[in-house]
């Protein structure tokens, strides 16, 4: 049913409806993110059109504030994405892409996780100064190297376990991480990145030592190395869509760790590191976990793997005060059926952290937070 105005040329993208508008933070990993989940789409759904709107964040343009003190802002907007969000609401986006560990917990009303896709590796990766000989480990660095580092998370896991070790602000997009770290005149011995921010820009070659709780003692933070989907609440096309890019196993791993954060009322720069994996469960393990278990309709994909459903989901997680000296643990185990039955295990794990003495620490962190965010008022700085 050819019609004359299907041969004029497009109306512009944001009221054509067959153009899918992506929205991305303008860092190279953000870019390459967003560019991953489009071909994931157009290989989906080949008809329609696809657009990447890069925009720069907030909190790429204040690399001053320290990150515990912006991330305080009394709104569900983030800093990273509150300008994405805005665009999302508008209808100028369709979908931004995320990392998973970068969104809030709770998100705007009007706005949803759409889907999780397919986690990449989740764990820390150790990265050494070239100075230093390649492969050195976390027990092998010189008793008195400085880690570049911002994240909480991963300072005071590491200073619970490596109490000779300094720590330094470092801040800035991986890229920019990583020259700091190379610079004649760096401060730092070794810098802590996610695994999967360096396998996607094709620089895991840069990882001296691969983190995780039985090499180096750490776990990682929520979401981490998962991408996610955020949509209008609304928008049921979109629902629809993503359902064919989204991945079951991930989902319910990541709904886990975030539904317990959710309870902990953490936020990014609390430190709650976590780890989950899968065991059990019938059929020959490949070693290499499915990519998606589900088909676009629903239907479960045999795998020569164990079913998803007769596996265990293994959950272990730590809540750590920022010097280190005070920590709590525990580890979990559970069949988890559904999304839905994984934040119950997630949310009870909280429970259980709470009852064991973690409301002391997050109080702890909580009280020195607001006494920093007084300090920078009485000091007349003004967070943007
Ligand atoms: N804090 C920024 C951030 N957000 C997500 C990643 C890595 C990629 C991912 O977790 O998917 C990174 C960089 C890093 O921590 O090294």
């Amino acid at each position: 049913m050819a019609s004359a105005t299907q041969s004029e040329p497009a109306p512009h993208p944001s009221t054509d409806t067959n153009v899918v508008n992506i929205g991305t933070r303008r860092s190279t990993l953000a870019q390459v993110q967003a560019r991953a989940v489009e071909k994931a789409l157009r290989d989906a759904f080949p008809d329609r059109t696809y657009n990447i709107c890069a925009i720069l964040a907030q909190g790429d343009k204040d690399k001053i504030t320290p990150l515990q003190q912006l991330s305080q802002g009394d709104n569900a907007k983030s800093l990273w994405t509150g300008e994405l969000e805005s665009m999302l609401e508008e209808g100028e986006l369709d979908i931004i892409v995320h990392c998973l560990k970068d969104m809030p917990t709770q998100l705007p009303d009007n706005l949803a996780l759409g889907a999780i896709l397919a986690r990449e590796d989740p764990r820390d990766a150790l990265i050494v100064s070239p100075r230093l000989p390649k492969g050195t480990h976390l027990n092998t660095l010189p008793k008195d190297a400085t880690i570049g580092t911002s994240s909480v998370r991963r300072a005071a896991q590491l200073r619970r376990l490596y109490p000779s070790l300094r720590f330094a602000d470092l801040r800035g997009n991986v890229g920019t991480r990583l020259a700091k770290l190379d610079a004649e005149d760096s401060p730092y011995s070794a810098i802590i990145l996610a695994a999967a921010g360096l396998k996607r820009l094709g620089m895991e070659d840069r990882i001296s030592q691969y983190l995780s709780s039985d090499n180096g003692g750490m776990l990682y933070a929520v979401g981490q190395g998962a991408l996610a989907i955020e949509i209008r609440k609304d928008d049921e096309t979109m629902k629809k869509m993503l359902q064919s890019i989204r991945c079951e196993r991930s989902s319910r791993a990541c709904s886990a760790e975030r539904a317990l954060l959710r309870y902990l009322e953490g936020g990014c720069s609390v430190p709650i590191g976590i780890e989950t994996s899968w065991r059990g469960g019938k059929g020959v393990a490949t070693g290499v976990e499915p990519a998606r278990d589900y088909d676009k309709d629903g239907q479960a994909i045999e795998e020569a793997g164990p079913h998803l459903d007769d596996q265990e989901l293994v959950l272990k997680t730590i809540v750590v005060s920022v010097d280190g000296k005070d920590s709590v643990e525990y580890e979990s185990v559970r069949k988890v059926r559904s999304v839905e039955e994984a934040e119950t295990m997630g949310r009870d794990i909280a429970k259980i952290l709470i009852e064991r003495g973690a409301d002391k620490i997050l109080e702890k962190i909580h009280t020195e937070k607001q006494w920093a965010a007084k300090k920078q008022l009485e000091a007349g700085i003004a967070n943007p």
